[in-house]
């Protein structure tokens, strides 16, 4: 090719590639980004991590004989690259690292190597004893959140949520992490958190079940996929009361299988749902509650007692339902000692945290005081023009910064209208069916009357 052609073609990839890094930073990363970081961390890879601190002194041996013979003494040596993997979102580096080196190095160095690395985030995790693997993410996947088509970890109750700063997945896990609280400030993105993981529980084989007390405005679209639905705290607490009944009638089940499975020598004896055949397991039931402190106000003697059953009632669940197939998620602005009486009790319960946007830091705490203080900061961190961002711990003290794909109201309707069929009958609450609207009659527009003839000149 002629010199010209050359620069020509070279000016064209330099601007495309501009603009797909500023306008599609998916597709920058897919079609040059990847070249791009894995040339620069091949070879850059020893100067940074002695930068960083991660390499260790040659052998003794290997320095003895340099002195000896005046040869060049040993550099310090680096991790040994075992494997580089590109992905669709950044890199994976697997490292042997060497004796004296820790898996705590490495999670310590993850900002000094994003910088020196010029990714978006790194993230290191032990693989085995002696590896680590650094999750390198190319560019900021939580600008534009698309989630992958195939997901396939998907299981039942366990559905894609969200996408990880690291390019991961977020699943919500209910018989890993029965009960959750998410937590944030209005206009923060719960709504659509919600919707999210609803649209993706209407497809699978389990009851949704309802509280809304904003007078259900943003499950009631959806009650065509709910089994049952509250939209007001006296309806609230029928509907509570109703599941620890339907909790302690699951319990009486599982007793009378363990009666019969102890007489059976060899037989697996279960304690919950899920080791009773499948004949006779109970469908598994997801409570979504929405602004919980709506239940936890009061305003007379009355309201009082009211809120003191329903505090009573979600306890007993959180406490004894996941055996019973029962699991909830609370959301709200707040949920705090300053909700009264046992709050505190029930948010011990609620081991899945996760908190979006927050208007202070003692409401960041009440979703993580207890687990993390770094999720508590980057919880204060979260920018307002970033909705749908939120932090998400365990109760390990890990955490993550995750954003859910923007699911309209729409959508997640379409899909709780599409397995409408799905929607099994809880006969325990039958009083809290939702009222479905009656189907519109389809308007055929009437025939348009014949145009008149014009008159004739
Ligand atoms: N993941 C997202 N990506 C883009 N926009 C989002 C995302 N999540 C939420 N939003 C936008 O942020 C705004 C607030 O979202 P949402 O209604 O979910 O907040 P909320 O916390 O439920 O607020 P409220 O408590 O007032 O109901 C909406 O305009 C929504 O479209």
């Amino acid at each position: 090719m002629a010199p010209d052609l050359w620069l020509i073609v070279l000016a064209v990839a330099s601007v495309a590639a501009l603009v797909l890094k500023w306008r599609r930073p998916a597709w920058y990363w897919l079609t040059f980004g990847i070249a791009f970081a894995v040339l620069r961390v091949l070879i850059r890879y020893t100067t940074v991590m002695d930068a960083c601190q991660l390499t260790v002194p040659a052998p003794r041996w290997r320095i003895w004989l340099a002195r000896m013979f005046k040869w060049q003494i040993p550099r310090q040596r680096a991790p040994k690259i075992l494997r580089v993997r590109p992905t669709r979102t950044g890199l994976r580096l697997r490292l042997k690292m060497r004796p004296g080196q820790d898996a705590f190095e490495f999670s310590a160095a993850a900002d000094r190597l994003r910088h020196s690395f010029a990714v978006q985030q790194v993230v290191s995790r032990e693989v085995r004893p002696s590896v680590v693997e650094l999750t390198m993410t190319g560019y900021d996947v939580l600008k534009r959140v698309q989630m992958p088509a195939a997901v396939p970890d998907r299981d039942l109750l366990k559905v894609p949520v969200a996408l990880c700063e690291d390019g991961t997945i977020h699943l919500r896990d209910y018989r890993a992490v029965p009960h959750s609280l998410n937590l944030g400030a209005t206009q923060s993105g719960k709504s659509v958190y919600q919707r999210q993981l609803i649209k993706e529980l209407a497809a699978q084989p389990v009851a949704l079940v309802g509280i809304d007390c904003k007078q259900g405005v943003e499950l009631a679209p959806m009650s065509r996929r709910f089994s049952a639905l509250a939209d007001n705290p006296d309806d609230a607490l029928g509907l509570l009361e109703a599941l620890v009944d339907r909790m302690n009638g699951i319990y009486q089940l599982i007793r009378a299988e363990q009666r019969i499975s102890a007489d059976v020598p060899d037989a697996e004896i279960t304690a919950d749902i899920w080791g009773l055949p499948e004949t006779l397991r109970p469908v598994p039931v997801v409570l979504t509650i929405d602004e919980v402190a709506e239940l936890a106000l009061f305003a007379s003697k009355a309201d009082e007692k009211r809120r003191d059953r329903i505090i009573t009632a979600l306890v007993r669940l959180v406490q004894l339902g996941r055996a019973a197939g029962i699991y909830v998620d609370i959301y709200g602005q707040r949920f705090g000692s300053e909700l009264g009486n046992g709050i505190t009790m029930l948010r011990a319960q609620l081991t899945g945290r996760s908190s979006h946007r927050v208007n202070d830091e003692s409401s960041a705490k009440m979703a993580f005081g207890d687990i993390s203080p770094h999720a508590v900061f980057a919880t204060t961190q979260i920018p307002k023009e970033r909705p749908g961002t939120a932090v998400v711990g365990d109760s390990t003290g890990g955490w993550i910064r995750i954003r859910t794909p923007h699911t309209s109201l729409r959508s997640a309707v379409n899909a709780c209208n599409k397995h409408a069929h799905l929607t099994p009958d809880l006969p325990e609450l039958a009083a809290f069916r939702p009222v479905l609207p009656a189907a519109k009659p389809v308007e055929v527009p009437a025939p348009a009357a014949p145009a008149e003839a014009p008159a004739a000149v």
